[in-house]
């Protein structure tokens, strides 16, 4: 875990957030071992800005990784930083389980996609063709 949080920690410093000045570190565990890391980055159009988990998750994917295992997420927030609904629903998709959100301060919550993603909508929700099964 300690190796997520300082590639996270790392990674917020690459943040490229001109509007709101919020740096985000992230990084990812795949099933290989392999970490990847990202950070948030913002547009003039602010509704394309990427969140920093998104960004390590697809480059996890990019890079031929499908299973994650865990992830860490760092901001200057008062508490443990908390990802937004799109960064969940993304975890849950890769079968991203073991979560840590951290502070600048070393404050640290450790919880799970069940936790912060309940009854949520999955790949095996709905058939190929298209009809409920
Ligand atoms: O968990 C979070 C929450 C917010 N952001 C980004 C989006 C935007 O660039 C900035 C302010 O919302 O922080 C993340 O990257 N991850
Ligand atoms: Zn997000």
């Amino acid at each position: 875990m300690e190796d997520l949080a300082a590639a996270a920690l790392k990674a917020r410093e690459h943040a490229y957030v001109p509007y709101s000045k919020f740096k985000v570190g992230a990084a990812v565990k795949g099933k290989s071992g392999k970490i990847y890391t990202g950070c948030n980055i913002e547009n003039a159009s602010y509704g394309l800005s990427n969140c920093a988990e998104r960004t390590a998750i697809f480059k996890a994917v990019s890079e031929g990784e499908q299973e994650l295992l865990a992830i860490a997420i760092v901001a200057d927030t008062a508490g443990p930083v908390s990802p937004c609904g799109a960064c969940r629903q993304v975890m849950a998709e890769f079968g991203i389980n073991e979560i840590s959100l951290l502070n600048m301060d070393g404050d640290l919550r450790t919880t799970t996609i069940d936790e912060l993603l309940p009854f949520s909508f999955a790949r095996g929700d709905f058939s190929e063709d298209g009809d409920k099964i």
